[in-house]
């Protein structure tokens, strides 16, 4: 029914991912020159999929273009806000008032703006680390002193320091904290526990949160994602986040969902806001929302099923590294420090050694020494040689530095 495997040409398409990675990985002003052509290289580096987008919302998009005009559009009719909110009813159990929804181009322009709206400049946004950079990033935009709660790592799986959050909850300067849920780069999907405590320790010290759930959608067969304001209808400092653009591959559509339900922050969210949407991506998403669950079902099967391999693949052939396949998201987070010492700059030790291109721990704030992060949304056989090259790449440096120890043995 749906093509996984199909290798899809994204050249001259002006995708980051083909396209935009040297600036983003290596620096603006990097010139290092790599033996390898752009197109050589296996891309497992940012979180947009190697999958055509589903055909229901490319048929929509055409047929929203067939009507010709593209003026000024916001969402006006309740038919996306149907479409939504049944998905997140149906998926979740969860749903949110109409005058509660707001649009944004992306995720993060919406933390951009949150942090401000939300926190003044004397105030803290704290987060648990490691993290996805743009929760550092939009704090510091601000010129907002940031925070990292650092998770604890028990052999790969991730769990809270609860005092340490409460310590860091309780600073009366801390205004704000933004959540991961699920968990980017860990894979972590937060148990109900987890979440109520989370919440109970922010609502104690009247701490704002921001419930980023960009990935609630991706999850491993068997796993059920909880969104926070489901625990705590009645805490309106809550603002959940959620979009089509990972679930469904449309990033670049740039539509994402903010929910709001604290009616002072969403007039300020209304008044400053550009609040005009692109109509063919609403069109989009509404038929991602309507028709898009059977595709999901299959690209989860198919995520799963690469999840498996690279466990079987790195077990067979890197045995020291860690890894545990994640219970969300489509990214493997693999611990390597047993072949690298903590300096070594991992992407691009991988983009020249092996022509993958990756990303290293350091890109995570903190808490993430010699991990790197691979992006398995892409089809098996180029999953294939991407761990091929990356295991080849350390087993050729491991005997390397074998060759030199005895070399130097033989000296002295
Ligand atoms: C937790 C989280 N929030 C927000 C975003 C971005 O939202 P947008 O502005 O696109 O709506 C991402 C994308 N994560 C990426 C993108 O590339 N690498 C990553 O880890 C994310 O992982």
């Amino acid at each position: 029914m749906y093509n996984f495997d199909e290798i899809i040409d994204r050249r001259n398409t002006n995708a980051m991912n083909t396209d935009g990675f040297r600036a983003y990985i290596f620096g603006a002003d990097d010139t290092t020159e790599f033996p390898y052509k752009d197109e050589e290289f296996i891309r497992m580096w940012v979180a947009d999929m190697d999958f055509a987008t589903p055909q229901v919302i490319i048929d929509a998009m055409k047929e929203r273009l067939d009507k010709r005009i593209f003026g000024y559009t916001r969402i006006l009719s309740d038919s996306y806000y149907k479409a939504f909110v049944n998905w997140t009813q149906k998926r979740y159990g969860w749903s949110f008032e109409r005058e509660h929804l707001v649009m944004s181009n992306g995720i993060i322009p919406a933390l951009f703006e949150l942090v401000d709206y939300i926190t003044k400049p004397d105030e803290k946004v704290f987060f648990l680390t490691p993290s996805y950079a743009y929760f550092k990033k939009a704090a510091d935009y601000h010129q907002r002193e940031s925070v990292c709660a650092d998770l604890v790592n028990d052999e790969g799986y991730y769990t809270i320091d609860f005092d340490d959050f409460e310590r860091k909850a309780a600073d009366e300067t801390t205004k704000l904290f933004i959540l991961c849920n699920p968990h980017n780069p860990t894979g972590r999907v937060w148990t109900e526990e987890e979440l109520r405590k989370m919440g109970e320790i922010c609502i104690k010290h009247g701490v704002w949160i921001i419930s980023d759930e960009i990935h609630c959608d991706l999850l491993r067969v068997g796993q059920q994602h909880i969104p926070l304001a489901k625990l705590f209808p009645e805490y309106d400092k809550l603002v959940t986040a959620m979009a089509p653009s990972k679930t469904f591959n449309m990033a670049g559509l740039m539509i994402s969902n903010v929910i709001i339900p604290n009616d002072a922050l969403r007039e300020t969210w209304l008044s400053r806001h550009y609040n005009f949407d692109n109509p063919v991506s609403v069109a989009g998403a509404q038929a991602a929302y309507e028709k898009g669950e059977h595709w999901l079902e299959a690209l989860t099967v198919y995520l799963d099923d690469n999840f498996t391999f690279t466990k079987e693949y790195l077990a067979e052939n890197l045995p020291e590294a860690g890894f545990e396949i994640a219970e969300s998201t489509y990214l493997a987070w693999v611990d390597v420090s047993a072949y690298f010492d903590k300096d070594v700059e991992l992407p691009m030790f991988f983009a020249r050694e092996a022509g993958v291109l990756l990303e290293g721990g350091d890109m995570f704030v903190q808490n993430s020494d010699s991990y790197i992060r691979l992006n398995l949304a892409i089809p098996r056989s180029v999953l294939a040689e991407g761990l091929k090259r990356i295991c080849g790449a350390i087993q050729t440096k491991q005997k390397e530095t074998v060759k030199l120890g005895s070399e130097v043995g033989n000296e002295v």
